[in-house]
């Protein structure tokens, strides 16, 4: 829940021109909250950079105050949808279950979402990340195109709190969560603490694709120099 209309302007000003030299390689996605998407989907047309929402709903419509369903991002040329993300998880009530309701509405509008999954501090310490993944992906991906799929493997302990899972424990968990998809070519990225400083040896680990960036984002010059990665 970060920046109105008018901030996102602004930040568009100062990170678009960062872009001029960034590898093709690179696919940069803006997911900011609702309200922002209409003016980003026309700000960004005809550039490099595609839009995602932070959240969708399963129906196409009805009696459901305050959701936004599939169709309702697909007309404002949304590409991207994060579903899942732990805070909706804590705060908002979701399960897996809906989770999965979330994904496969996404996927059948032509949306491709990104699943979120991570354990707590408490099941890390308990030994219990496996467990808790595996049973997320398996509840979650009930149904669900894998060619049509990003994951972002987020520890929640990890989650805007400055402290960042060692990149090669990233690494570690990223395979084991490949392991266990039916696809091994769906992006998987790295998302909790991902900061300009750290960023380069995150990237630099085989199993990591990409990097689902949150408060790092939200400054031009630092998401900047995340996307330019060395
Ligand atoms: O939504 C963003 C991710 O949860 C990561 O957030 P963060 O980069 O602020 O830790």
């Amino acid at each position: 829940m970060h920046k109105t209309q008018a901030e996102t302007s602004e930040f568009l000003s100062g990170f678009l021109p960062q872009l001029e030299n960034t590898p093709d390689d690179r696919e940069v996605v803006l997911c900011p909250p609702f309200t922002d998407l209409h003016l980003l989907s026309k700000s960004l047309h005809g550039s490099r950079v595609r839009v995602g929402a932070q959240n969708v709903h399963w129906a196409e419509s009805g009696a459901y105050t305050g959701e936004i369903s599939p169709a309702m991002l697909t007309e404002l040329s949304v590409r991207y949808v994060v579903v899942g993300h732990s805070e909706r998880r804590e705060y908002f009530g979701e399960t897996d279950a809906t989770v999965n309701l979330r994904l496969r509405a996404a996927q059948g509008a032509g949306l491709r979402p990104i699943l979120c999954v991570g354990e707590t501090k408490q099941q890390r310490d308990q030994g219990q990340i496996e467990t808790v993944i595996f049973e997320q992906l398996a509840k979650g991906l009930i149904g669900v195109d894998q060619s049509q799929l990003v994951i972002a493997y987020e520890p929640i302990w990890a989650i805007g709190t400055g402290e960042t899972c060692e990149a090669n424990e990233a690494n570690r968990v990223i395979g084991q969560i490949r392991s266990k998809l039916d696809n091994k070519l769906v992006p998987i990225q790295y998302g909790g603490s991902v900061k300009p400083g750290n960023i380069d040896e995150i990237m630099a680990q085989p199993e990591i694709d990409g990097a689902l960036v949150g408060g790092a984002s939200l400054e031009p010059a630092d998401f900047a120099r995340i996307v330019n990665y060395q």
